[in-house]
């Protein structure tokens, strides 16, 4: 039998030893694979939520991956009008924005969330590098309607992504960099577009080939039978997901459509997960426990928890 100190040292080292070895199946699998992962606007409010996203993306740098942040910032840009006395509206999960709206998003995306995240991350290393979709021609929109009842409507300056030069991100990704771009583009017409969050994140990693898509939110994952119960859906192909789609409601819809654009365009997995959870972006990279929602091909055999 071992002395009483070493059985004691024994108890409370091995499981955090074998916490660090249930990582190592996943360390070796994404080891120099790219991760975008989009940070959204709700789960972005509280303070040690954003200072655990932060270590998490740093860790992620540190293990060999190369982590690609896109953020929103709706819940700051709705504060912002609020302030300005400007209203505000969504459509379709779209925020209708006017010429006067744009300036606000791109004054707080850029100038405030965005810099505040790069503080945060950089208070890590000098790693973070902020830019927007305008940047080096990154991501360029054409204006986006929404359609309700069959009917075109006009959003005002919403784009939808039509092309990604994606050699600046790739250049600071392979400086060591890790680049954290807001959801803004340039227009080849001359305007600059708002693009909702979700959308950039699966254009900019399908461009990117990732491996993964991660979509932090502020509900545990994609709900079954929303709102009406909690059962989260924990996988589905990219099939079962486009059957679902026509149900979906407000800010899920833009989300979803994203995750199976990105698997349907070659991106290994998508997945939602809760960003209310502290350091749920690690606990799903490195843990045998899968948490929230993820998509697959349609190709990929469906596993029982865990990452497939
Ligand atoms: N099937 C669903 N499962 C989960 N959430 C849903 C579903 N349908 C609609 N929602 C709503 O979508 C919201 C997430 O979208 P949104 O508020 O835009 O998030 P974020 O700010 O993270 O981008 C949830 O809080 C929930 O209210
Ligand atoms: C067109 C559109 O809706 N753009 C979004 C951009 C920010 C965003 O997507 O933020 P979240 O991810 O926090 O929702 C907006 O104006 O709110």
């Amino acid at each position: 039998m071992a002395p009483k100190g070493e059985q004691a040292r024994n108890n409370t080292a091995l499981p955090k030893a074998m916490t660090l070895i249930e990582a190592l199946p996943w360390l070796e699998r994404f080891h120099g694979k790219t991760v975008v992962i989009k940070f959204g606007g709700n789960a972005m409010v509280d303070d040690s939520l954003k200072a655990a996203f932060a270590q998490d993306v740093v860790f992620l740098r540190y293990a060999g991956l190369h982590p690609v942040v896109v953020h929103g910032g709706g819940p700051q840009i709705s504060a912002q009008l609020d302030k300005l006395g400007l209203e505000s509206s969504f459509t379709n999960g779209l925020r209708v924005t006017t010429p006067e709206t744009m300036d606000v998003v791109r004054m707080v995306l850029a100038g405030q969330v965005q810099r505040e995240l790069v503080g945060l991350l950089n208070e890590h290393g000098p790693f973070a590098v902020g830019m927007t979709g305008e940047d080096a021609h990154t991501m360029t929109a054409v204006k986006r309607y929404a359609v309700v009842d069959g009917e075109q409507v006009d959003i005002g300056l919403v784009g939808d992504i039509v092309n990604i030069e994606a050699g600046a991100v790739k250049a600071l990704i392979a400086d060591g960099r890790i680049p954290v771009i807001s959801s803004i583009a340039r227009g080849a017409d001359g305007h600059v577009y708002n693009i909702n969050a979700d959308t950039a994140a699966a254009a900019l990693a399908v461009a990117l080939g990732a491996e993964m898509l991660v979509v932090l939110t502020d509900v545990e994952g994609l709900y079954k039978d929303w709102p009406n119960s909690d059962d989260v859906i924990s996988q589905l192909t990219a099939s079962e997901l486009d059957e679902l789609l026509p149900g979906l409601a407000s800010g899920m819809l833009p989300k979803m459509e994203g995750c199976l654009r990105a698997v349907r365009s070659g991106v290994g997995t998508a997945r939602v997960l809760d960003g209310r959870v502290q350091h749920s972006l690690l606990l799903e990279i490195f843990t045998d426990e899968g948490i929230g929602t993820m998509v697959v091909p349609d190709d990929e055999p469906i596993v029982t928890g865990g990452l497939a």
